[in-house]
């Protein structure tokens, strides 16, 4: 069965969409961000949130997951699509890029209202961050941080540490 080249986790803003975008056109492999196949299944995130609550949300997401985990593409996952235990498992086998990003850095990424958990701003996102990371990196084969640098750039290193075979170098602090 065909795999993922590579599959992005993160904290939300961390920069997932954005850069799986750029490795997928610098290698010309399909891409799939899997908040975008629920928008697409089911409309806007936040819209599934406030009317069919959270673990509705986590079903069509593990659904999606699990669906472009069976692809060879460049795979963006959501924010907290590594809570789901499957997932987790799932992960343990395909090459998986964690990005970071400061809490700094992120402040004006998250403004955007279609991000249902960080209603309350920054403290939410510095909540949501520290309750995940021990998953993120236990998962994790090397680490990105998004914080400075342009998406380019960081897309160039990226797709450097694919071709040398995505050597497992853990996360850097
Ligand atoms: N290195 C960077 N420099 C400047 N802006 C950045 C950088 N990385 C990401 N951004 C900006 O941060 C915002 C969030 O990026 P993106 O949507 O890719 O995050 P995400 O990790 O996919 O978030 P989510 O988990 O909510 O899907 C975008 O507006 C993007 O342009
Ligand atoms: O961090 C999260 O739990 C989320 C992040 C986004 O990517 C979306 O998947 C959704 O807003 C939930
Ligand atoms: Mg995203």
């Amino acid at each position: 069965m065909p795999s993922p080249v590579v599959v992005f986790i993160g904290a939300p803003a961390s920069g997932k969409s954005k850069i799986a975008k750029r490795v997928a056109a610098l290698l010309q492999v399909p891409r799939i961000d899997t908040d975008k196949v629920v928008v697409a299944e089911h409309g806007p995130i936040a819209d599934i949130f406030d009317n069919s609550g959270e673990a509705t949300f986590r079903a069509y997401e593990r659904a999606a997951v699990k669906d472009a985990l069976q692809h060879r593409a460049i795979v963006s996952l959501g924010g907290g699509a590594v809570l789901d235990p499957d997932t987790q498992k799932d992960l343990t086998t395909v090459p998986v890029v964690l990005l970071t990003v400061s809490e700094e850095a992120v402040a004006s990424r998250i403004s955007d209202p279609k991000r249902p958990l960080l209603r309350d701003g920054i403290e939410a996102w510095k909540k949501l961050v520290a309750a995940r990371m021990p998953i993120y990196s236990e998962l994790a084969w090397n680490t990105f941080d998004t914080s400075a640098g342009d998406l380019d750039a960081i897309a160039e290193d990226i797709v450097s540490w694919i071709s040398s075979g995505t050597p497992r170098q853990g996360v850097s602090s």
